[in-house]
């Protein structure tokens, strides 16, 4: 796929997302990455067009500076504890929704609005729509960990659950990358899927993860967007 194929696609997969999803007077959630990009000029075009009563809460440093750049509202989960939808870009889907997140770094506040929103809808290019994970993301599950615990974390990941966990590094800085809540991340390579929740519940009781980045049981809808702006949309089942 090319680059502007991929591009494409995400664009494609973020309107029909915002198109379908967001209605007047509701408390949305920003994600973050690329994708979701298209989906605030979106947002942004259909509050100007449709006088929309919006308010944005975001999921990141990034998502707020989209948010401020677009002249939507801003929010805070203080403000605004209970979301109506949140809509969020993903490194990878799997058939049951599940997915990795946080291949940008803001796993945490994603997965905390997610957790705060009756829907959670992920946008995507069609390459990230796969049966299990680890099809075609290679660079693992990200987790988030509290900075002095990053070693034993990730030696205790290895241990447990095995694969290859590796402090993910900085590449404009020296030294880690650090979250947007003053942490670490280090990358899970695992060996071979497995059943996600389990994993997951393994993975956030080792002291010093502050959280994951596999959602699993949250997302609602997954909008996978082709090159050729075709949509294609998967609903959780249950
Ligand atoms: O989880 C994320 C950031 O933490 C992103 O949503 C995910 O990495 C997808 O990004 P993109 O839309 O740029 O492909």
């Amino acid at each position: 796929m090319s680059m502007d194929g991929i591009q494409a696609g995400k664009k494609a997969a973020a309107i029909e997302a915002v198109n379908n999803h967001i209605k007047d007077n509701y408390i949305v959630g920003i994600g973050s990455g690329t994708t979701v990009v298209s989906a605030v000029d979106r947002i942004a075009e259909r509050v100007k067009e449709e006088k929309l009563k919006l308010v944005c809460i975001p999921t990141s440093f990034q998502a707020k500076q989209l948010i401020i750049d677009n002249n939507l509202v801003l929010g805070t989960l203080e403000q605004y504890p209970e979301l109506d939808v949140a809509i969020d870009g993903a490194d990878e889907v799997d058939i049951d929704l599940v997915c990795i997140k946080g291949g940008g770094g803001c796993l945490t506040q994603e997965k905390i609005i997610a957790g705060c929103a009756r829907e959670l809808i992920l946008i995507a290019d069609a390459r990230k729509d796969v049966e299990t994970l680890g099809t075609t993301w290679t660079k693992g599950v990200p987790i988030e960990v509290v900075g002095m615990a990053y070693k034993p974390v990730l030696l205790q990941i290895m241990k447990t659950l095995g694969g290859t966990a590796q402090l993910r590094m900085a590449s404009k800085k020296m030294g880690p990358v650090v979250t947007d809540n003053g942490n670490f991340i280090i990358d899970w390579i695992f060996d071979k899927p497995g059943n996600w929740k389990d994993i997951n519940t393994t993975l956030q009781l080792i002291p010093g993860v502050v959280e994951t980045g596999l959602f699993v049981n949250m997302a609602k809808y997954a909008y996978f967007g082709q090159p050729d702006g075709s949509v294609g949309v998967k609903h959780a089942q249950g």
